[in-house]
């Protein structure tokens, strides 16, 4: 794959620490600007979740498949579902000329970091195990057991998150608007900068 285009901007961190919150405030405030790469899904979809919007809903069988046709840039296990990004979600974004933007989890940055696509990691961090646990039980969209899965990997996230070199920042999400303005300052500093770069000569902390 040949990069073309800004870098990709990746948010990771545990479920409930503040991901799509982030992401859309950021998608808000720069429609223009960003574009949503959709994960595909063999989750069952939430109430208000659009398919080829909020995710490409999909089987097992059929995601299966294209995984081994080779269409998939990174894909996860989780809370017993896949969870995966296309080549040709993020291509399609691409191709408009905006920044790329993923949600992915903590084995997809694994898989991504192997790739040519060289993405600014950024790895956002609940307060506490307690502070996260309140929020998810707020958001009100998780079984019981669902819940506890999300935060025994939250643990291990954690740890991944904070492990020097796996992201290029740490955003501590204790406070909406100071994460987010940290988030924008953090886009502008290493993104705009470095827009329609396709050598990357200009870009820093790489890898
Ligand atoms: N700084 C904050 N203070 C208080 N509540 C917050 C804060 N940031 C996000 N929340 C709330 O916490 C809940 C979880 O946030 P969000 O859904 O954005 O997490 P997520 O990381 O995208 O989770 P998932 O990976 O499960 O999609 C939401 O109800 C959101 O409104």
């Amino acid at each position: 794959m040949v990069q073309k285009g800004p870098r990709p901007l990746v948010l990771c961190g545990p479920s409930g620490s503040g991901k799509s919150t982030l992401l859309k405030r950021l998608l808000k405030e720069f429609p223009d600007k960003f574009g949503f790469s959709v994960s595909h899904t063999t989750r069952a979809p939430r109430a208000g979740e659009k398919n080829g919007v909020h995710y490409h809903f999909t089987n097992l069988n059929d995601m299966s498949t294209a995984i081994e046709k080779g269409e998939f840039i990174e894909t996860a296990i989780f809370s017993g579902n896949i969870y995966g990004t296309s080549k040709k979600a993020v291509d399609d974004v691409r191709r408009t000329g905006k920044i790329c933007v993923l949600d992915i989890e903590m084995e997809g940055v694994k898989q991504i970091k192997r790739t040519d696509l060289d993405p600014l990691l950024v790895f956002v961090m609940p307060p506490s195990i307690d502070e996260l646990e309140r929020r998810l039980r707020a958001r009100n969209t998780e079984q019981e057991d669902s819940l506890k899965k999300r935060l025994e990997t939250a643990r291990r996230e954690i740890k991944f998150g904070q492990e020097p070199g796996n992201f290029n920042i740490i955003i501590l999400n204790d406070n909406l608007d100071k994460a987010y303005n940290e988030l924008r300052d953090f886009i502008t500093q290493n993104i705009e900068d470095n827009d329609q770069d396709d050598t990357n000569e200009k870009t820093t902390d790489k890898k």
